[in-house]
């Protein structure tokens, strides 16, 4: 147990295995939150149009080196946006060159540009047997898009309908549950004898749908999926301070201008890069659990996802409460970070 005076942690370097850095000008503002902290980040794809084969991949991956800070060696792992028109070749050829590491699977219309995922997961079978013979994972995003389906249900619906056939279909096929936000979600995790893992955001382990919905309209609080209830927000805590080496974290970090969120239809998605890790701490401070923040930031995922952990450290230091920034200014337009309610006593030592 870490001891209740705590002022320095080290850690090896955090992984973020569920990123959004966009493109171009939103790519150079955001890009350096990330890079500062994480060492690696699992890169998605939903990019207007889509990154769906490996050369798109690997040129998306020279775009992001190039728009690095001089000297960050943050490294992208790249996705590829599963379509129906996929194939097992084209999947097996990406992983084969180096071009992607994962496969993300968007059903069609759940999510921010996800119009080309996929309708029929029958049709995309083959590309998931093929994938399940490489050890190449599938990336979920797992709600169903079936208007009948209540929106705060769609997971857990989704679970049923879509995952739990799958992988008894396909079950040497390596699942990662992205951003999950309920109980269901945890449960099914946990009881799966293999092959299935989930990340965790971290604005789902601090807020609740409270935070989007009462006392106002928040929109800087709406994301996909959106906050379930305060028992669903305790389990998804559970699981990432127990050590259970399925969970880890995805920060699902998802910029959008101020302009895209404050409109009458605005956009999903929460910028949490800037803050990401003093607010874990937080946390798993408030958990009693700061022994277990290594394993969810910087070791769980990357045994998941088939990597070596980072060789290198950063340092967590306490100290008097920091105010982040409201938002940042980027060429697209300001994006405001996600603000968790609590003041932050843990920030990241910089070289100096
Ligand atoms: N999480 C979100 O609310 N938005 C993400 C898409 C996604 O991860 O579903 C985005 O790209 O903006
Ligand atoms: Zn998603
Ligand atoms: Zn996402």
């Amino acid at each position: 147990m870490p001891q209740p005076d705590q002022t320095r942690l080290i850690l090896r370097r955090p992984d973020d295995w569920h990123l959004h850095l966009r493109d171009g000008a939103m790519l150079r503002g955001v890009l350096p939150d990330s890079a500062r902290d994480f060492g690696r980040a699992l890169v998605m794809p939903n990019l207007t149009p889509p990154v769906t084969t490996g050369p798109e991949a690997a040129a998306y991956r020279d775009r992001i080196l190039a728009a690095l800070p001089p000297g960050s060696r943050f490294q992208p792992l790249m996705t590829l946006y599963l379509t129906e028109a996929t194939t097992p070749d084209q999947v097996a050829q990406a992983q084969a060159s180096g071009a992607a590491h994962a496969v993300k699977l968007y059903p069609a219309g759940a999510t921010t540009n996800s119009h080309a995922g996929v309708r029929d997961i029958e049709t995309v079978r083959p590309v998931l047997e093929r994938m399940a013979e490489i050890g190449m994972p599938l990336c979920i995003h797992g709600e169903v898009t079936d208007p009948d389906v209540d929106i705060f249900d769609r997971e857990a619906v989704f679970l049923d309908r879509v995952v739990k056939p799958l992988h008894r279909r396909i079950p040497d096929l390596r699942i990662v549950l992205e951003h999950v936000t309920t109980q269901d979600a945890v449960d099914f995790v946990r009881d799966s004898p293999r092959h299935v893992a989930a990340t965790i955001t971290v604005h789902h382990l601090v807020i609740n749908r409270n935070a989007m919905l009462a006392g106002g309209i928040r929109p800087h609080f709406y994301c996909n999926p959106v906050a379930k209830r305060e028992k669903h927000r305790l389990a998804l805590v559970e699981a990432a301070i127990s050590g259970d080496r399925r969970f880890f974290l995805g920060t699902d970090s998802a910029p959008h201008t101020d302009e895209a969120k404050l409109s009458p239809c605005g956009c999903a998605g929460i910028y949490t890069a800037p803050v990401a890790l003093p607010v874990l701490a937080e946390v798993f401070e408030a958990a009693g659990r700061l022994n277990r923040l290594e394993a969810f930031v910087s070791l769980n995922g990357a045994q998941v996802h088939g990597v070596p952990p980072a060789e290198d450290r950063i340092t967590l230091v306490r100290g008097e409460p920091w105010s982040p920034p409201a938002r940042i200014m980027t060429e697209a337009g300001p994006v405001t970070v996600f603000d968790p309610g609590f003041p932050l006593h843990w920030h990241v030592e910089r070289p100096s």
